[in-house]
């Protein structure tokens, strides 16, 4: 199966980079995780907040795949533990899916086009995280649901 999460803008600090790198490399080479960063919109100062939204969704469209499962991070999305999140991944490789892909807002979310693609909705907190911050901790998860399934001592250390 393949991983994808796709985002929005570059990563814009190094340690940040640099530590979402660390959980990537960690990744097993079965996974194919990949991580897509769509350029930032150009001239975007002078758009509204909806229209920059519009083309970001259609970016992302053009990323997804008919078959894809597409799982949207958002504040309001269903929350779970690491384990449940682990299981979630399992259940998808049984269903022989072929790609699961994460999605990342930008600065101000999603359009209403990206919600209607979603198959589910994905809570990491109540709290809302920086379109940056969030890439980090969904890694981590990703990493962490890894060394669950594989019974690594990662997740009880
Ligand atoms: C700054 S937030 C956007 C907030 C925006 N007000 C909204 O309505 O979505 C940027 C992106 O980070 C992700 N994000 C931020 N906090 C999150 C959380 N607690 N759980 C899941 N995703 C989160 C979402 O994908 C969101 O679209």
């Amino acid at each position: 199966m393949n991983l994808i999460t796709i985002c929005i803008g570059k990563t814009d600090e190094k340690p940040l980079e640099e530590l979402i790198l660390k959980y990537e490399k960690r990744l097993p080479q079965h996974w194919n995780y990949q991580r897509i960063e769509i350029p930032d919109i150009k001239n975007r100062k002078n758009l509204s907040e909806q229209q920059q939204k519009d083309k970001e969704a259609e970016l992302i469209l053009s990323k997804i795949q008919p078959t894809d499962y597409v799982i949207l991070l958002d504040e309001l999305g269903k929350q779970m533990n690491s384990t449940k999140f682990a299981e979630e991944i399992q259940n998808l490789m049984n269903q022989s899916v072929k790609q699961v892909v994460f999605l990342i807002g930008g600065p101000y979310g999603f359009s209403e086009e990206i919600y209607k693609r979603a198959n589910r909705k994905l809570s990491l907190s109540e709290m809302t995280f920086t379109h940056q911050m969030i890439r980090l901790f969904l890694t981590e998860q990703i990493y962490r649901a890894f060394t669950i399934l594989h019974g690594k001592p990662y997740h009880h250390e």
